[in-house]
């Protein structure tokens, strides 16, 4: 869907390249997440893609075409963008904010209006916000509005540039929680460009790492950058206690159901899990019984056998205990 083909940009005035020989597919309808330190050129690539800013050689591709092929604003048309610290329009209210590119598009009144209206419950805010300015919404409220902003004409792009970077952690986790249900609805395709890792084991499908000048040094899975790590520099990014991070990422659901024919109910001392829960949960809960076992349950309730941590370390790493690293 977004093609980079050996990409390079040094921006004037500059003694360093921002974007170094970038090649990379983003596919249609994945959350692509750009990650890196400060400076290492992700709002560069990002506003690339839009000719914000344009490259010195190489192409990129939007569903097939190169965007210097295409007049900027049929390629904008195409594209939402959710600016770094939200960059509403202070003196519009939300309704205006969000109908500011269907507005640009000449669109008729009401239909514009009833394209709000739709947002802003898409977003999850009540209709009451619609009339208010933005300094008289919480930083979420603004991020809510923005990326109602962005998403206004339809786009099966947006680009995000840390969307969430100025919210407190809780606000900031919710965010992303519904960012990634909104997106199992809408089935854009999204680059999400943060400099944290946590935010981009949790929405990325795929996670692209860069380091200075806009190396691209893996570009994987949340799971496979975490059990893979390319390079010191990765494993570095990736912080602290890598297995309990892939622990999160995965579901009791991942782990094959062993019922053992017998025991098809429960002793009711053993804790449950069910199969949404995460294999971190299952492992707080496997450490607090006191028999080291936990009985899966579906959805329903109904018994599917049991866990013990030797069933995490085989999800793990298909080893035993002592042999992971
Ligand atoms: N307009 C500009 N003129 C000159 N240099 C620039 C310009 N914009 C960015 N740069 C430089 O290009 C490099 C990449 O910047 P960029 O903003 O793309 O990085 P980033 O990874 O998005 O950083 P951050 O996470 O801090 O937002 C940096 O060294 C920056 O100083």
């Amino acid at each position: 869907m977004i093609r980079f083909e050996a990409v390079k940009k040094t921006h004037k005035g500059s003694p360093r390249m921002a974007v170094s020989d970038l090649t990379l597919h983003v596919r249609e309808g994945e959350i692509c997440v750009f990650v890196g330190p400060s400076g290492c050129g992700k709002t560069t690539i990002l506003r690339m893609i839009n000719r914000l800013d344009t490259q010195d050689s190489g192409r990129i591709c939007v569903n097939g075409v190169a965007t210097d092929e295409l007049d900027v604003v049929t390629l904008r048309r195409g594209i939402g963008f959710m600016m770094q610290s939200s960059a509403l329009f202070p003196h519009q209210t939300v309704a205006e904010n969000i109908g500011a590119v269907p507005r640009l598009l000449g669109w008729g009144k009401s239909k514009i209006r009833q394209r709000v209206s739709e947002l802003i419950s898409l977003v999850g805010l009540q209709p009451e916000f619609l009339d208010r300015y933005p300094n008289q919404l919480s930083g979420g409220q603004q991020s809510r509005v923005a990326l109602a902003r962005a998403l206004a004409s339809d786009p099966p792009v947006v680009l995000m540039d840390e969307p969430f970077a100025a919210l407190d952690p809780v606000i900031r986790e919710r965010l992303q929680d519904e960012l990634v249900a909104l997106q199992r609805r809408l089935h854009k395709t999204i680059i999400l460009v943060t400099h944290d890792m946590e935010e981009a084991i949790k929405v990325g499908d795929r996670i692209a790492i860069f380091e200075g000048e806009g190396r691209l040094v893996q570009f994987d899975t949340p799971h496979n950058i975490l059990a893979h790590p390319a390079s010191d520099f990765v494993r570095g990014f990736i912080g602290k206690d890598p297995l309990l991070k892939r622990l999160t990422l995965m579901k009791v659901a991942d782990l094959p159901a062993e019922i053992d024919g017998e025991s098809t109910v429960p002793a009711p001392e053993l804790a449950t899990v069910t199969i949404n829960d995460s294999l971190h949960h299952a492992l707080v809960k496997i450490l607090s019984a006191p028999t080291g076992v936990v009985v899966r349950v579906d959805e329903a309730g109904g018994y599917e056998g049991c866990i013990s941590i030797e069933s995490l370390y085989n999800a793990l790493s298909g080893s035993r205990p002592g042999s992971l690293q």
